[in-house]
C-alpha cells in the first residue's frame, strides 16, 4: 500500500528552490524569520510566498520572534501558516488563530506539553535547523498526525518513517549542498525517498 506522507522543505531563499519544490508537488515550504543562516527578510520572502502559493503551502518559521512580529511578518508577506518553535501557552496560539493564521507548534523531542491548541505538532531535535538526528525510538509519538524533523536526509528518511509512523516530514540541512544553500537534486532525491515508502 502506498503511503502519502506530508513533505515540508524548510529554509528556502531563492526562486529555483521554490520552483523545484512546487514542481515536485511538495506540500509545504518554509521561510525562516528566526535568527539563522537561512534567515530571510519579509521583503525578500514576499515574492517567494506568492511564487509558492500554487498548491504548496508557504510556512513562516519563527523562534525568538514576539507574537506582534509574527503577525506583522504574516501581514507583510501574505503567509497564512506559521511554525513557531517557542510557544509556551495557549493564549499565544489563540492570538495567532485570531489573526486567521494556521499554527504549527514545533517542540523538542521529549516535550510532552502537547499542542496548546495549535493545528499541528512538529517534533524536532534539540537545535532547530542543525541537521542532527535524535533517537526516534526515545519519544512517545504525539496523538494525531505530527511532523518529524531533525537531521532527515534522502538516505535516512525511510528508516525514520518506519521507526516513528509520522504523518509528515520536514527537512532542511539534508537537502543542502552547503549550510544554508538548497540543492535541487537533493530535494528531488528526498521527495523520491519519501514517496518510495510503502506500508505492508
Ligand atoms: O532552519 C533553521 O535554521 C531554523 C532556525 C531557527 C528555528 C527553526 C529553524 N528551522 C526549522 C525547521 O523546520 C527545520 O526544517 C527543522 O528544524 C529541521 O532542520 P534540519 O535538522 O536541518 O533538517
Amino acid at each position: 500500500m502506498v503511503v502519502v506522507t506530508f513533505i515540508k522543505v524548510c529554509g528556502l531563499r531563492d526562486d529555483m528552490s521554490v520552483d523545484t519544490a512546487v514542481r515536485l508537488g511538495v506540500d509545504a515550504v518554509g521561510f525562516v524569520f528566526a535568527a539563522s543562516v537561512r534567515q530571510i527578510s519579509p521583503d525578500d520572502a514576499a515574492p517567494l510566498v506568492a511564487r509558492a502559493a500554487t498548491g504548496t503551502v508557504p510556512v513562516g518559521v519563527f523562534k525568538g520572534n514576539p507574537i506582534e512580529e509574527i503577525l506583522a511578518v504574516a501581514a507583510r508577506t501574505g503567509l497564512r501558516t506559521v511554525q513557531v518553535h517557542d510557544l509556551v501557552d495557549a493564549q499565544q496560539v489563540a492570538r495567532l488563530h485570531a489573526a486567521g493564521l494556521h499554527v504549527v507548534r514545533a517542540i523538542v523531542a521529549g516535550d510532552t506539553s502537547g499542542d496548546l491548541g495549535a493545528d499541528r505538532l512538529l517534533v524536532d531535535g534539540a537545535v532547530a535547523g542543525a541537521g542532527r538526528t535524535w533517537d526516534w525510538s526515545s519519544t512517545t509519538a504525539p496523538d494525531g498526525g505530527w511532523i518529524l524533523a531533525g537531521g532527515l536526509d534522502p538516505d535516512n528518511v525511510a528508516d525514520a518513517l518506519a521507526a516513528t509512523g509520522a504523518w509528515g516530514v520536514d527537512v532542511s540541512s539534508g537537502v543542502e549542498s552547503e549550510r544554508g544553500v538548497k540543492d535541487p537534486a537533493l530535494i528531488e532525491k528526498f521527495v523520491a525517498a519519501v514517496r518510495a515508502v510503502r506500508a505492508d
